[in-house]
């Protein structure tokens, strides 16, 4: 898929900004603080209807504005598409082809990118969230029916949890504990058997890219490691094992839970381990071989979106060429450069390796606005 141009409107730094995109490389330069991730981040949010840097919407605006829009003409595999978004502090209106779509779930999906942002580090090196949040985003880009899985397990989770704070263990009802554990068993194992088969289809993929890029040395294994249940299947169907599974543990944890006032098992407490050559890249990676393999997965993202979809997403670099090698940069961008519509930013060319690029787009980003 390709993004043929975007259009803001009071986003962020940018007041008015209309923008032609090129089908190959599009490179953002310019110093510090001009808006060259504001430009990647509306993308994102144009896709996913989230950014990656916040969780509060309402930064998205700009500041003196009521409104932040941003619209697209894209170009699919099936036609152009005309996507529009608009963040206000009454929420947020998606519109596709001009028609306002009813549930934002309806909306993610349309425009699919791949983002490598230096934070991507922390998939590898940060806490377990950051991996769930990986796996939530990238997983809900292609099956938008695990967003709404997921918002249902995280309302009961929420709801179960407000009960188990508030309530004596002793004067607890047995029938309403039991009507949340149904459904958050039943939504849970939803959720995990979709991360262990994105994590299978991943792996393959970011094993083959990973040794690519280290010219075969080393050898890169991804896991799935749910809190219960090793033997998670990837069918689509609930298995009725898992659920069971499940729901033994939501009583047998009961007590412990009351205490804690906490929902102690399920997909909010998954988590994935990464390898090299057999040996955990978390404790014992360096800090190039974190970088590395959170690349290799990213990467590997583009090719079961390929798989999936029928063709590329996007691939968002924001600020990360300077933070690999030669070597590595160029392997980067020959393997995807003629096949995958790429937008980078950077403060200068010098750290990009412009000898491999072949119909790059320079443009350059001044205080929200861009010159090309
Ligand atoms: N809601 C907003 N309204 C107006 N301006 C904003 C808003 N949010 C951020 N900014 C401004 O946007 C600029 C930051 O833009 P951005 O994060 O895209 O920088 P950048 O060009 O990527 O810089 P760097 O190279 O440091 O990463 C800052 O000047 C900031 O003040």
């Amino acid at each position: 898929m390709q993004l043929k141009s975007l259009e803001l409107h009071g986003y962020r730094n940018y007041d008015t900004l209309k923008l032609a995109t090129e089908a190959g490389v599009n490179i953002f330069i310019g110093p510090n603080a001009q808006g060259k991730t504001n430009l990647i981040e509306a993308i994102h949010v144009l896709s996913l209807t989230k950014s990656h840097r916040t969780s509060k919407d309402k930064e998205l605006i700009g500041w003196n504005q009521s409104t932040a829009i941003i619209r697209a003409e894209m170009e699919k595999r099936h036609g152009d598409v005309r996507l529009e978004l608009q963040v206000s502090a009454q929420g947020k209106k998606a519109k596709i082809n001009g028609l306002e779509q009813r549930k934002l779930s309806g909306f993610v999906g349309t425009l699919n990118v791949v983002l490598f942002a230096p934070e991507d580090l922390d998939i590898v090196k940060g806490a377990p969230g950051v991996r769930r949040r990986f796996m939530d985003m990238e997983i809900g880009q292609v099956h938008p029916g695990y967003l709404y899985d997921m918002q249902q397990y995280q309302k009961i989770l929420q709801q179960r949890n407000n009960y188990l704070k508030m309530t004596d263990s002793r004067k607890a009802s047995p029938e309403m504990l039991e009507v949340w554990n149904e459904q958050l068993a039943t939504y849970g194992v939803k959720m995990m058997q979709k991360r262990k088969n994105f994590i299978v289809n991943l792996q393959k993929w970011a094993e083959k890219i990973h040794a690519g890029i280290t010219g075969g040395l080393e050898h890169l294994t991804v896991e799935y490691k749910p809190s219960f249940g090793e033997s998670v299947g990837i069918d689509s169907q609930v298995d009725p094992s898992l659920f069971q599974q499940f729901m033994l543990k939501l009583t047998q944890g009961k007590e412990q839970e009351f205490r804690r006032g906490l929902t102690l098992t399920g997909p909010h407490r998954d988590d994935l381990t990464f390898a090299i050559n057999g040996k955990d890249v978390q404790s014992f990676g360096s800090q190039g071989q974190q970088r590395t393999a959170a690349l290799s997965l990213k990467l590997a993202e583009l090719e079961l979106m390929h798989e999936e979809l029928g063709e590329y997403p996007l691939l968002l670099l924001d600020d990360v060429l300077s933070e690999l090698d030669q070597t590595r940069q160029t392997q980067l961008i020959e393997t995807f450069q003629s096949k995958v519509q790429t937008f980078i930013t950077t403060t200068g060319l010098e750290s990009v390796n412009m000898s491999r690029l072949k119909d790059a787009s320079v443009f350059h980003v001044r205080n929200g606005q861009l010159l090309r």
